[in-house]
């Protein structure tokens, strides 16, 4: 069963320097827990603006130069509040809240239930949100209240970035440095699993099944739309997301193609949030593009994520087939998230399985050597294996930690001009917000409300 710990409100800003107060079990070294990390929604209405603060607060989310990081809480703090009647009316029109929690939930019992029919008995899977119940902290405080003595971290998203797994990790990390409660804890992390063939099977399945219910089943379109990160994520900050993206869309093409479905597909990236470029193209633009081109019958398939969310039941659902339909498309269908899909569970519960064997102690040498290649690299195991220093080291071996939120402030002409605009902007931004709170007048409140309502 998967444990949903007492809630508690604790600041996801405050990343873990205090230690758990707890009383560990002696770890039993047979225990095994998993550790599945998501990113949280807000649960119900009167959630959504602290839900956005505590997204806006972590500096994997806004990179601040470290010059100005001391006004994250603030920022985060005034972008929250404008953001929040926007996100509320997105959550409003799909039931009045995210139904993350009830899904990560149950794909936890499920992981539970499948690791127990192959033989691991004794496995406990505990849920730990980034933003929201049941916070990282508090569910780490029952991984070493059950005495547990192997831990699997397993980040929920099947491609690494930066501003998912990568802010999970993170703080992870800070939870564990910071406290003596989990030196004896051994544990391994799965970076990333796009590349498994059970999660690309249970992928093309569903993409099947859905193209089969189109007129014109060879016809249809495939339209990978993957949730989208600022362009200098993967440019300057060495992002694995994009290329991880595109491997897992030509493995899942790949797959159908075998099954002898040739259709046509396009990746594009959503949701999109704030004044600095994305990763294009954006799946707006591509959308208006196709429907003039002629494509008639699109099937929408969300990609960068395994539940049922906001945007897929807002974003998707709503917003985007409105635009297909008023662009030309006449057939519009969406691929359902994986969710709790037999194929996909099992591979995941198998995917713990091989871990097992990488399971170390902190700040101990993992048995799997990870690659020069970023988070995703491959070992001789099937599933891209490390410790958590290992996975980090893979992103800066000389500090042994993910790349720093924000990089070091350079004047010059090095960086490219986007780069330039966005951290111009943002200077601006905190000027203007500065004003503000100095002299009481909302400036340029309508501004700084039309970057935040963007998509
Ligand atoms: C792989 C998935 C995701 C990436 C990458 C990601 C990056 C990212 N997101 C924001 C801003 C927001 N995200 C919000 C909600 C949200 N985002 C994801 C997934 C990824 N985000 C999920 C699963 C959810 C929760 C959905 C739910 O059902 O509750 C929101 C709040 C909703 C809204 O107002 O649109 C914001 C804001 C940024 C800035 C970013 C990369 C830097
Ligand atoms: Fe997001």
């Amino acid at each position: 069963m998967s444990r949903s710990p007492p809630q508690m409100p604790v600041s996801s800003s405050d990343s873990g320097t205090g230690q758990l107060d707890v009383a560990p079990r002696p770890p039993q070294s047979g225990k095994v827990g998993v550790l599945l990390l998501n990113l949280g929604g807000p649960e119900k209405l009167e959630d959504v603006q602290p839900f956005l603060y505590n997204l806006f607060a972590d500096p994997d989310i806004i990179r601040l130069p470290s010059a100005v990081r001391f006004l994250q809480p603030v920022l985060a703090s005034v972008i929250a509040s404008l953001r929040a009647p926007k996100s509320a009316e997105g959550y409003e029109a799909i039931g009045g809240g995210s139904p993350l929690r009830k899904i990560t939930d149950d794909q936890a019992v499920a992981i539970r239930k499948a690791l127990r029919k192959k033989g691991i008995l004794d496995a406990e899977v505990y849920v730990a949100m980034r933003y929201w119940h049941p916070y990282t902290e508090e569910a780490l405080k029952q991984v070493v209240e059950d005495g547990v003595g192997k831990l699997v971290i397993l980040p929920l998203y099947p491609q690494f970035s930066i501003s998912t797994s990568g802010s999970s990790l993170r703080l992870i990390e800070a939870l564990f440095k910071g406290d003596p409660a989990f030196e004896s804890l051994q544990h391994t992390v799965i970076p990333s699993w796009y590349q498994r063939p059970g999660y690309v099977r249970a992928m093309a399945d569903l993409i099947q099944e859905e193209l089969d219910q189109f007129p014109d089943p060879e016809e249809a379109r495939i339209f990978f739309s993957a949730h989208g990160v600022p362009k200098s994520y993967v440019i300057e900050a060495g992002d694995p997301y994009k290329e991880e993206m595109e491997e897992c869309v030509a493995l899942i093409m790949g797959e159908l193609a075998r099954r002898g479905r040739g259709n046509p597909h396009t990746l594009a990236y959503q949701s999109r949030v704030g004044p600095v470029e994305w990763l294009k193209p954006y799946t707006d633009d591509s959308i208006r593009e196709l429907g003039k081109g002629g494509c008639k019958s699109l099937l929408a398939v969300p990609i960068s994520f395994v539940s049922e969310h906001i945007e897929t039941l807002e974003e998707i659902d709503m917003e985007y087939r409105e635009l297909a339909e008023e662009s030309g498309v006449r057939h519009w269908r969406r691929v359902p998230a994986l969710n709790t899909d037999a194929t996909f569970i099992d591979d995941l519960a198998d995917a713990v399985i091989e871990a097992l064997p990488y399971v170390s102690n902190f700040g101990g040498r993992s048995s799997a050597t990870i690659g020069s290649g970023g988070a995703g690299a491959t070992t001789d195991a099937s599933v891209p294996i490390g410790d958590l220093e290992a996975l980090l080291g893979a992103y800066d071996r000389e500090r042994r930690a993910l790349p720093a939120p924000v990089g070091p402030w350079e004047w010059g002409f090095t960086k490219s001009a986007e780069t330039w605009n966005g951290r111009l902007a943002m200077v601006a931004i905190i000027v203007i917000l500065l004003l503000e709170v100095t002299t009481g007048q909302s400036v340029l409140y309508s501004a700084i409300y039309h970057m935040t309502a963007l998509d």
